[in-house]
């Protein structure tokens, strides 16, 4: 078994009554691990359980009610994915575990409209309420970050309004046999951050400066936050997207499915990831001259997972 990441538990609430501690404490924990545990997030209780819930019942429905909502069109952003589609880019093996996302519950224009199991009337209010959840509590930590690099506190709000970010509701179903694939391969995020819900279910490891696999075990109902790819990017690695994966569980935890709950939070599709100069300096080059757009970031890396065909692929010319 892998020993366990010492990563420090932040309050939310110090966002509120102490943003100089909040940010330090959470550029902390962002520098060393790429990771945070964030603790008081304040998202109702009774709604977590109600989540938690509408997502089992989801995953409980028969495979060919499921796959209705299957559209490989929409490169995973929206409705149902099966089993075996997606992979850590460049695994041999896919994911052992199938998944469900969405967007914002409102019809902004432009954004990819959302599907919604009928079988489920309570599905849509609990994930409408929760997504709002993750949004503010995703606000409060890029408002940490922001503070933490030296810029105002409200700098992510212009790159984070109208984006398209994923809330995923994640089914590890129990694993019978020893071998072939794991339930997550090693990867790293695309976006600015994740938040994620649900980890207390072992399996979900990070690789630290030294190549080590850590185990990330947070309190109960914790959230879980990483940096991504675009928040890399964007600090010139000052804050590092580290690389994690879901090992499948020992023997006697085979028979138990795993549940979780990422929310990707993206900037807006024409959002340029630009390097903040406040992350070059001297032996800190710039690694990333040419900004670019989230939208072009996001295309690029989809295909390398799996979830989108490159259009060459698709001609037959690869
Ligand atoms: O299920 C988990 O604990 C993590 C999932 C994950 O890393 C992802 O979906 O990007
Ligand atoms: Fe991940």
């Amino acid at each position: 078994m892998s020993a366990t990441a010492d990563i420090p538990v932040v309050s939310l609430d110090l966002h509120a009554h102490d943003a100089d501690r909040f940010g330090a404490a959470l550029g902390d924990t962002f520098r060393r691990f790429g990771f945070a545990v964030v603790a008081d997030h304040a998202i109702p209780v009774p709604l977590l359980a109600e989540a938690d819930a509408q997502m089992r019942a989801l995953f409980a429905l028969p495979v060919e009610v499921k796959r209705a909502w299957y559209r490989p069109d929409l490169a995973g952003a929206r409705g149902y994915t099966p089993f075996g589609i997606e992979g850590a880019k460049g695994a041999a093996h896919r994911d052992l575990k199938e998944f469900w996302q969405m967007g914002r519950d409102e019809e902004s224009p432009g954004a990819m409209a959302n599907l919604w199991p009928a079988q489920l009337p309570g599905f849509r209010p609990a994930f409408a309420a929760l997504f709002g959840e993750f949004e503010r509590v995703g606000a409060a930590v890029l408002s940490g970050v922001a503070r933490h690099l030296g810029l105002a506190d409200d700098w992510f709000v212009d790159a984070v309004t109208g984006g398209n970010s994923t809330l995923r509701l994640l089914h590890y179903p129990p694993v019978e046999i020893e071998g072939a694939g794991v339930r997550a391969g090693a990867h790293e995020d695309i976006d600015l951050v994740t938040l994620l819900l649900g980890a207390e279910e072992a399996g979900l490891e990070l690789r630290d400066r030294e190549g080590r696999w850590l185990a990330v075990r947070p309190p109960e109902g914790a959230l879980v936050i990483n940096v991504g790819d675009m928040l890399q990017r964007l600090t010139n690695h000052v804050l590092p997207s580290t690389t994690h994966r879901v090992v499948n569980p020992p023997e006697t935890r085979r028979g138990i499915a795993r549940y979780s709950m990422p929310f990707f939070l993206h900037p807006r599709p024409d959002f340029l990831i630009r390097t903040l100069p406040q992350c070059i300096g001297v032996g800190e080059p710039d690694r990333y001259p040419e900004p670019i757009t989230e939208r072009a970031f996001l295309e690029q890396r989809l295909y390398e997972i799996g979830l989108k065909k490159n259009p060459k692929e698709e001609l037959g010319v690869n």
